[in-house]
């Protein structure tokens, strides 16, 4: 996601900000000589962005470059288009409670209410100033939707534009005296279950449920983007000289302060790749567990789309072993081999299969990783959707097959290795009650260590990990 920074308003003000020049930061509706449609590109750009993930289901993020491309937006304004989808997506359940509170009848077209977003982030939360914002969202309905529905748009933004996002807080969410979960979820336009459950959550890996003010607010930044430098492939010190920063976390993570990542070469030859440091630490638990005797294959049980088997491979080829990659659906095997290709000498090879029917005989991995399908609540900050898209319901079925996954995983590995088990969602159900509930049906499995990492204190997602050793 662009790393176009977003600006709360004091609360009660309005009109351009102080140091903004009209239009600062903002395409002006009209721009392009020959563009049919008086709206900007990066406004229609945003626009596609919202619909093909509210009719396709589809994630912002994959579709967001295909988007900037047919739309021929890059540098800033395809940061602005970036941020404008984003935030919308991201805010929209406090910038729906804002429309409502606008609106004379509760019902708005689909289309209607993305617009109406698109104006409310613009308004509220970038440097966009008002008649700008308000000119271009008219225009974009009577672009993308018709001249109907444009004197409403007009008067919502009009009326939203009075005042800033604290005192659109204030009116619309619940007291947080009465009603702290309530308020946050507004606050922070995150749904109350997912607020509950992150609660929970830090509370049962024993930090203070205080918290999840702070790990809320830090779900609605977009993360710095981070590299790894795969060891044995590439010094750290080439991505440095690349313009990477060394995080001084992990032996190997970076973060990308910009530019473009397709000229460095070793990301382009796969020595290197994007992953969240969180990620990485997943890996480097795999490798770092002592394990005596034969260590000579390990296994990621479900690898796709690889960026975890890329990091374990180039650990792998350091000890002379190599790694097995399973995942379950083919488009995301070849998405897996792909990504291996310059650690290929720690490569075993890549399987097409369901981790629950294993093709392997018992015992015969010596270390094996459960990356677990999982809520992805840990990763909110990355997928501006996917707090909208889970249900509470989804995440108590996702608890099965994550059991059934370990259950295979320490079939897999012979006595004497070990399982990581790790999910990128820290809900207590998918990550300590897991591997409780199967320490508990087991008497040959014992637990090493675990760690759950958080985005406001550790600036990664929040991934679990636990290491488990077969007696
Ligand atoms: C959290 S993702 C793994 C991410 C991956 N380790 C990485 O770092 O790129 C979980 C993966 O498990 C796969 N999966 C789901 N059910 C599976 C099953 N029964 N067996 C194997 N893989 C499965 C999903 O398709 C998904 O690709």
């Amino acid at each position: 996601m662009g790393e176009y920074r977003r600006r709360g308003r004091p609360a009660g003000r309005s009109g351009p900000r102080p140091g903004s020049k009209p239009g600062a930061g903002a395409p002006e509706a009209g721009k392009r000589p020959g563009n049919r449609s008086k709206v900007d590109p990066s406004r229609l750009a945003a626009f596609d962005v919202l619909k093909a993930v509210r009719v396709e289901d589809a994630y912002a993020n994959l579709v967001l470059p295909n988007v900037l491309e047919k739309h021929d937006l890059n540098g800033r304004d395809a940061a602005f288009a970036t941020e404008l989808a984003a935030g919308a997506i991201r805010w929209q359940g406090l910038y729906d409670a804002i429309i409502d509170a606008n609106l004379d009848k509760p019902r708005l077209e689909a289309k209607v209410r993305d617009v109406l977003r698109l104006g409310v982030h613009q308004l509220l939360a970038m440097r966009v100033p008002d008649h700008a914002a308000i000119a271009t969202s008219v225009e974009l309905t009577r672009d993308r939707v018709g001249t109907g529905p444009t004197g409403l748009v007009n008067a919502v933004l009009r009326k939203v534009a009075a005042h800033g996002m604290g005192a659109w807080i204030g009116q619309v969410a619940p007291d947080p005296a009465r009603d702290l979960t309530g308020h946050l979820a507004v606050a922070t336009s995150h749904p109350r279950w997912v607020v509950q459950r992150l609660a929970d959550a830090l509370e049962g890996h024993g930090r203070s449920r205080d918290e999840v003010a702070d790990l809320l607010a830090a779900d609605n930044v977009s993360p710095k983007v981070t590299l790894v430098a795969r060891p044995g492939l590439v010094e750290v010190d080439e991505l440095v000289e690349a313009g990477a920063e060394a995080t001084g976390r992990s032996p190997y993570a970076l973060t990308w302060g910009g530019g473009d990542l397709s000229e460095v070469p070793a990301l382009v030859q796969g020595r290197a790749g994007v992953q969240d440091e969180g990620s990485q630490r997943v890996a480097l638990a795999v490798d770092e567990a002592v394990v005596e005797g034969r260590d000579e294959l390990w296994l990621d049980l479900c690898a796709g789309p690889g960026g975890k088997t890329a990091l374990l491979a180039s650990l792998a080829a350091r000890r002379g072993a190599k790694v097995v990659a399973n995942e379950a659906q083919h488009h995301r095997a070849k998405l897996v081999a792909r990504g291996v290709r310059a650690a290929g000498a720690g490569m075993a090879g890549v399987l097409t299969g369901d981790g629950t029917q294993p093709a392997w005989a018992p015992g015969t991995f010596d270390r094996v990783l459960v990356d677990a399908p999982c809520s992805g609540l840990g990763a909110l900050r990355r997928r501006p959707e996917s707090r909208w898209r889970r249900t509470e319901k989804d995440v108590l079925e996702l608890v099965d097959l994550q059991k059934a996954l370990l259950r295979n995983a320490l079939d897999a590995v012979r006595p004497g290795g070990v399982v990581v088990y790790a999910t990128c969602s820290p809900v207590l159900e998918e990550t300590s009650g897991v591997v409780e509930a199967i320490l508990a049906e087991r008497d040959d499995v014992t637990e090493e260590s675990r760690f759950q990492l958080w985005p406001h204190t550790d600036a990664s997602d929040a991934m679990f990990t636990a290491v488990l050793r077969r007696s």
